[in-house]
Order: structure tokens, then C-alpha cells, then sequence
């Protein structure tokens, strides 16, 4: 079983070598299935992020005017709240993601978790941090990922704070 890290590293690889038209009919074909799915259509505030550019794309849903949406702000001993996206108040930090100004915490009903890799049943490799784990600890609500082919593997190490997506986008 490969270890985290060395997942990372790969993952990343691959991400920033990705196809281009390929990633933009993966990325299609998943919006299209999030879209119509029952997860999507009960949600009223549905958490994103603002992505890194190998990231999965989902600048579709930022602009998602029928919906609240909100995305992830980045708070000292690792803690994480949901801020309302508005395109106008950002900021970079140093990692590299925009954050908003604002320090509104907002509770969605919907997190689109970002990752790295995933299994099947949702476990995940992420960056590290343990921001969504520690966030969805405590989180009654809906959770989802939306995963590239290559990102699906067989089997990933779990240690005591991983909480698994409870659905994998995927074509
Ligand atoms: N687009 C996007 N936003 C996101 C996440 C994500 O995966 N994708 N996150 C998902 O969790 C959170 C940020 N995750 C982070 C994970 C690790 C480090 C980190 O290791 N920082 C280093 C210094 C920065 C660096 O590596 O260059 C450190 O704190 O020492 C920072 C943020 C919230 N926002
Ligand atoms: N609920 C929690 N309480 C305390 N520590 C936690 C919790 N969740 C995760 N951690 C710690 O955070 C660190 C990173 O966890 P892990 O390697 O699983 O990150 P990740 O899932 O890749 O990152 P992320 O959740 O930010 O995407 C680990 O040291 C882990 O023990």
C-alpha cells in the first residue's frame, strides 16, 4: 500500500499533466451528473473551493446563482470555517488559494470535498492540512468529491480522523 506522501507527490504529477480536452470532458460529464443529482437539487448552501489550476475545475458551480455558495477559509491551529464566495472580496494566502476577506462563518448543507486521491467507498488523500477531517467531524450534513479517473485507488492507509465522502463524482 503506497503511503500518503508518496501519493501526494504522484497525484499532483499527474494532475498538472493532465490532458487538456480530456480534463474538460471529465470535468463536463461529473457537473453535468452533480447537477442533476438529488444531493445537489436539496442543498441550499453548498461549500466549494477556489481551486489551484491542476485542481478539479469547478469554476462552473462558484457562479451557481440558484444556490449559497460558499468556500473554505484557512484559521490558526488548522481550523477551517465556510465563508459566503464573492468574487470581489479574495485575497491569495501563502498557499497558494484565494480566501475571502470576510470571517462570516456560514454552515453549509452540501461540502464538495477537494482531494488528491480517493477510493471507491471515500476515503481520501488530501493535502495534509487536515482541515476537512477536522472540520467534518463535527459536520451532520451532505459531503461529496469529484474525482478524475486516475485519481480513484484500490486501497489508501487510514488513520483515526479520516471520515470517508459519502459520494464519488466520477465518469
Ligand atoms: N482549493 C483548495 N482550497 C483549500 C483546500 C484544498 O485542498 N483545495 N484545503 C484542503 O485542506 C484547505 C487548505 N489546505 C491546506 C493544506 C496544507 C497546507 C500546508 O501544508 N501549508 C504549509 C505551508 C504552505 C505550503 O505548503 O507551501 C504549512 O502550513 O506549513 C495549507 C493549506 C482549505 N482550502
Ligand atoms: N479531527 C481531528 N482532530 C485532530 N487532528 C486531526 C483531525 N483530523 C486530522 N487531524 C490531523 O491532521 C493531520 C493531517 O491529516 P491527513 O494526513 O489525513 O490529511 P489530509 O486528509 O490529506 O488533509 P485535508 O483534510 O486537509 O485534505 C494528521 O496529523 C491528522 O492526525
Amino acid at each position: 500500500m503506497k503511503k500518503k506522501a508518496q501519493i501526494r507527490k504522484k497525484m499532483k504529477l499527474a494532475l498538472k499533466t493532465f490532458d487538456f480536452s480530456d480534463r474538460q470532458r471529465q470535468t463536463q460529464a461529473i457537473i453535468d451528473q452533480f447537477l442533476i443529482s438529488d444531493i445537489y437539487q436539496q442543498a441550499q448552501t453548498i461549500a466549494i473551493f477556489m481551486p489551484m489550476s491542476f485542481e478539479f475545475d469547478v469554476t462552473r458551480l462558484l457562479n451557481d446563482t440558484s444556490k449559497r455558495i460558499v468556500i473554505p477559509k484557512t484559521l490558526p491551529q488548522r481550523k477551517m470555517i465556510f465563508t459566503d464566495y464573492d468574487e470581489d472580496a479574495l485575497f491569495l494566502t501563502p498557499f497558494g488559494v484565494r480566501e475571502s476577506k470576510s470571517d462570516f462563518a456560514v454552515i453549509p448543507d452540501l461540502i464538495i470535498v477537494p482531494g488528491l486521491a480517493w477510493t471507491e467507498d471515500g476515503y481520501r488523500v488530501g493535502y495534509g492540512g487536515g482541515y476537512y477531517d477536522r472540520y467534518l467531524a463535527d459536520f451532520t450534513g451532505q459531503t461529496a468529491s469529484f474525482v478524475y479517473d486516475f485519481q480513484i485507488l484500490p486501497t489508501i492507509e487510514r488513520n483515526k480522523f479520516d471520515i470517508p465522502v459519502r459520494h464519488i463524482f466520477k465518469v
